[in-house]
């Protein structure tokens, strides 16, 4: 059944479970640490706004940059298995440096609270985060590889819902993480003085990390660990540039045309890796229009976000706070894949269709598509309802015996800085020397007020009567829950695109290319975000719901080219390929070796048809 030592339960290797497990807690450990990022920058390390944003990018496309890194180490040198302990060791040591350098006390020599030394926390926190987008990049392609290395050459079926329960385990980890630590977070906690417990939002995904890496290494003796093939990459390098130079230099038309230009690199190349560079470069082809479904999606932790600031996030006994919003993606995964996998693709077999990873894939970019229809349309409630500025306060009242102040309710989710939440009643106290008096108002989310403070106030009465409120800006009146539509549409396109993507990546790589092609699959994450940012700085749309339809209509577009390229995609079985090769060579060297005189072009030529003859036979099935 299962390729490795370990036991098989209910058909599934009981090695897998070690790796659903690790992969858990990892993803608690890494979206738990994201979730509070932000505001460790802003609010502990003091940084504006943007460059707090602008780091928290920077790190989020490293994270999707340095796979290539680890899948390369993996499948040339040390193999996934090792790959995933000693980068799994730099991310925890990662994640303890940013615990620690979130422990105010540690600088704070004179115990005001606040650290003395802003450079150690920043160095600290910078070679922590370096080090955990390392680890997190470099472990990511490898643990999904490692994974499906677990199963038999004919348990598709049992790797299939390996990579469902596997996605399930992420968002499993990232909800409870993205609810937990910004509690955390808000506890206080500290040696000399009290402070937000950073410390500690940190040191629980450090925490789970150790634990991921022990649950690991408990299965140790249950994996199937495929022995890394020699410096593939480099191979892969060296015989894409021979079969372009030869194929330059042999650009004469004397020379017969050849079916494919990787077979230029025959004269000097293994035809077993000239047909699995086919494969790969195949499947990297076909990634080409993928980034722009990544654009769209990671919009969800920006400009939905900022959306929600704008609307109602009154839910009667719950008041949702903008950032919260986005624990509907990881709700609705665990919802919707086990319906996908258990009911809707059943149902669609039932009906005779086949609906292949390909057509899955392009479903799900249209239901993204959708899900930005749907923010352009709550954008254009919002526009409609909102925010007209009552009053100019200042000029209305300047020189009238009154003092004011203005007052902006942010629908600001637990930030440090002095919030007033949704429908919360405020009171704030007015203090002249020893003297103080209490005004208590209700605020409406999102609205903005000017209150007039009368000069003749006077101190120990009441101050009620002598404060007039004047509300600036309304309250959002447009309700979070409308976001809920955006929010299902793009997670019933995460499932259809992403689970069915990591799939299709592992099973169209060759054995020994699985974790390179699943770093090419990250990094179409990794430049779905760089589009973001050139698209939002370039296009400068003034409306955003029109930003909104522009993405929903560039997703359409290479939804239809991805479509077109699709179809002419034929699914391969790389195992089935690679021992064709195998077989076939075995038996050229016995037939070179009983005819020692046979011309070396012949063979050439010869050897070229026999491998497109196995590389055609085994790629039947289209889109
Ligand atoms: N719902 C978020 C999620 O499942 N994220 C996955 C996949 C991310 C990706 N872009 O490939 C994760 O592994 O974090």
């Amino acid at each position: 059944m299962g390729k490795g030592k370990s036991k098989v339960v209910c058909g599934y290797p009981l090695s897998i479970f070690f790796i659903v497990v690790n992969e858990f807690c990892e993803r608690f450990s890494y979206y738990g640490m994201r979730a509070v990022l932000v505001l460790y920058f802003k609010y502990f390390l003091r940084w504006d706004d943007d460059l707090a944003t602008s780091i928290y990018h920077t790190f989020v496309a490293l994270c999707y940059l340095t796979p290539i890194l680890g899948a390369i180490v993996a499948d040339s040198w040390l193999g996934k298995f090792k790959t995933i302990i000693y980068l799994s060791i730099v991310y925890a040591v990662g994640q303890v440096a940013m615990a620690v350098s979130a422990i105010h006390d540690i600088t704070d020599s004179d115990r005001d609270g606040t650290p003395d030394s802003m450079t150690f926390h920043i160095v600290l926190s910078m070679v922590g985060l370096f080090l955990i987008a390392l680890g997190t990049g470099g472990i990511k392609p490898c643990v999904a590889a490692f994974g499906g290395d677990q199963f038999g050459e004919h348990q598709d079926r049992q790797r299939r819902t390996f990579f469902s329960v596997f996605y399930l385990c992420i968002n499993g980890g990232s909800l409870l993480s993205t609810i937990i630590t910004p509690v955390l977070r808000a506890q206080e906690c500290g040696i000399y003085s009290k402070q937000k417990c950073y410390s500690l939002a940190f040191g629980v995904p450090a925490a789970l990390m150790v634990v991921a890496l022990v649950v690991f290494i408990i299965g140790s003796g249950m994996y199937y660990k495929a022995e890394p093939q020699g410096n593939i990459m480099l191979d892969v390098c060296k015989c894409i540039g021979f079969a372009i130079k030869n194929r330059y230099r042999h650009r004469s038309k004397q020379y017969p045309k050849r079916q494919h230009w990787m077979d230029w690199a025959e004269e000097k190349y293994d035809k077993l890796l000239i047909a699995q560079i086919k494969m790969v470069l195949k499947v990297l082809f076909l990634y080409i229009p993928l980034p722009m479904f990544w654009t769209l999606f990671d919009q969800k932790g920006s400009r939905w976000t900022l959306q929600a600031t704008t609307m109602d996030g009154n839910f009667g006994a719950l008041v949702i706070q903008p950032d919260q919003m986005q624990t509907v993606n990881p709700i609705l995964i665990l919802t919707l894949v086990p319906i996908m996998d258990s009911l809707i693709y059943p149902l669609i077999k039932k009906c005779g269709l086949n609906f292949t990873p390909l057509k899955r894939m392009t479903v799900g970019m249209l239901l993204a598509a959708i899900a930005f229809v749907c923010a352009a349309l709550v954008q254009i409630q919002i526009d409609v309802s909102t925010k007209q500025l009552l009053h100019s306060s200042p000029y209305i009242l300047s020189g009238q015996g009154f003092i004011y102040f203005k007052l902006t309710i942010k629908g600001k989710a637990n930030s440090d800085s002095t919030t007033v939440h949704n429908t919360d009643k405020a009171t704030f106290t007015l203090r002249s020397g020893s003297q103080s008096c209490e005004y208590s108002t209700n605020f409406g989310f999102g609205s903005s007020y000017t209150f007039f403070i009368h000069s003749t106030l006077v101190f120990g009465s009441n101050c009620q009567d002598s404060v007039t409120a004047v509300e600036d800006i309304k309250p959002n009146s447009v309700h979070m829950a409308l976001q809920i539509p955006q929010y299902f549409f793009i997670t019933a396109g995460e499932v259809m695109f992403s689970v069915t993507g990591l799939e299709f990546s592992y099973s169209q790589a060759p054995s020994n290319m699985k974790a390179v092609l699943q770093a090419g699959w990250l990094f179409t994450v990794a430049i779905g975000n760089f589009i973001v940012l050139i698209v939002a700085e370039l296009a400068k749309i003034p409306k955003q719901w029109a930003e909104y339809v522009l993405f929903a209509s560039l997703l359409v577009a290479v939804c239809v080219i991805f479509s077109i390229m699709a179809y002419f995609y034929t699914y391969i079985d790389p195992t089935e390929i690679e021992a064709q090769f195998k077989k076939k060579i075995n038996e050229d060297d016995e037939d070179d070796k009983s005819k020692p005189g046979k011309a070396e072009v012949e063979m050439v030529k010869r050897d070229s048809i026999k491998c497109h003859d196995e590389y055609d036979k085994a790629t039947q099935t289209k889109m």
